[in-house]
């Protein structure tokens, strides 16, 4: 039976044995004292314990386990191990935040990172959690190739773009997978999505087309690109901006290292390009030293490959289109078909 005792001042308190003892009731006796037990004997008590039953033994099993399933799970790789630059030593996370210079001719490769929320190696026998991602000018040329890599990795992927350059045809063949959704947007205007990762590829590359509406091109790559970092801070995702080596200009330093600044016109017809690009790695910048915002910059240069529209008026696909012009003419090539708005030849 427990009781409340009113002590001197009004709160209660609860002392259950001691209102048995104070009753006289046969309750709670106090445990008879023992000597106190000097350490020697105290030790030789706990020694008696631990060996007693193999207690030792099966610590130690459990303890070699725990070590076991730990090492598996070890993580591994370097964290935020980022851009990859040809021939140059891989840079650490930070440094990455930086500008790496790609010394492609002729060939530009899209390093992504080992996603944030898995560092290193998955622990053995779970899957790799998928992260959500939206690129931005995924329907071009690159972030198609980009959407295909990303969806084959596990990742839901969403695809923002407005369709001045991009295709639905570059990503058609994603319809039917539900990790997969496109929205028709022109980044210009602010967009809300709960993602992990932005990659921010929206901008006409040609200058066939991004001299068509410099405006549109330049308010693309500053208000574009500052929408996408503010929904990036706003949502804690980590944010890779795709630039491109025009922000070098007209280079003085032959090959361009990212630490080079370039020679860049601000007032010529192809500054809306080349000069927004540079604002919105100077945009990225200051999202990643201001608001700590974990940020990739990837300077790409001549690229070429499928899906790349052979009148986009770049200088692989010009030479290209030339090459086969020439060689139609002189009745020497066979039939080819290719995608693009003037140069359709099917067989
Ligand atoms: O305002 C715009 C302009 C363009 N876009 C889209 O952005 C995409 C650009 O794709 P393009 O095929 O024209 O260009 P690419 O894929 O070759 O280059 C793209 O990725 C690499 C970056 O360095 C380039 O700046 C970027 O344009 C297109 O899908 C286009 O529709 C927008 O979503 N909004």
């Amino acid at each position: 039976m427990a009781s409340m005792l009113l002590g001197a001042s009004s709160d209660m308190i609860y002392r259950g044995h001691d209102a048995q003892a104070a009753l006289g009731g046969d309750g709670y006796s106090a445990k008879k004292q023992h000597r106190p037990v000097g350490p020697c004997r105290a030790r030789a008590r706990a020694l008696r314990y631990v060996l007693g039953e193999q207690r030792l033994v099966f610590a130690l099993v459990g303890m070699a386990i725990a070590s076991f399933v730990l090492l598996l799970a070890a993580p591994s790789g370097r964290h935020g191990a980022a851009v990859k630059t040809s021939g140059q030593e891989l840079m650490s996370g930070s440094a990455a935040a930086g500008l790496a210079a790609r010394q492609y001719t002729g060939v530009a490769r899209m390093a992504y990172e080992e996603p944030r929320r898995v560092p290193g190696r998955v622990p053995l026998g779970l899957k790799r959690k998928g992260l959500r991602v939206v690129v931005t000018g995924g329907a071009g040329f690159v972030g198609s190739h980009l959407v295909d890599r990303l969806l084959a990795r596990g990742d839901s992927v969403i695809v923002v773009d407005n369709f001045f350059t991009g295709r639905k045809e570059n990503v058609l063949h994603h319809a039917g997978n539900p990790n997969f959704e496109m929205i028709r947007h022109d980044v210009v205007e602010p967009i809300l999505l709960e993602v992990d990762q932005i990659y921010h590829l929206a901008c006409p590359a040609s200058p066939v087309h991004y001299k068509y509406n410099p405006v549109k091109t330049i308010k693309t790559n500053v208000v574009g690109t500052l929408n996408m970092l503010g929904l990036a801070k706003r949502v804690g995702a980590r944010f890779l901006l795709t630039s491109t080596s025009e922000v070098y200009g007209d280079p003085l330093q032959h090959p361009q290292v990212e630490t080079y600044w370039g020679n860049v016109n601000p007032i010529g017809v192809r500054s809306c390009y080349d000069e927004g690009k540079r604002t919105a790695e100077t945009l990225t910048m200051d999202y990643h030293r201001g608001a700590n915002l974990e940020v990739r910059i990837a300077r790409i240069f001549n690229t070429y490959g499928p899906r790349m529209c052979i009148d986009d008026g770049r200088v692989v696909s010009n030479f290209v289109a030339q090459v086969i012009n020439k060689l139609l003419m002189h009745r020497t090539l066979p039939h080819v078909a290719f995608h693009s708005t003037r140069f359709n030849r099917s067989p």
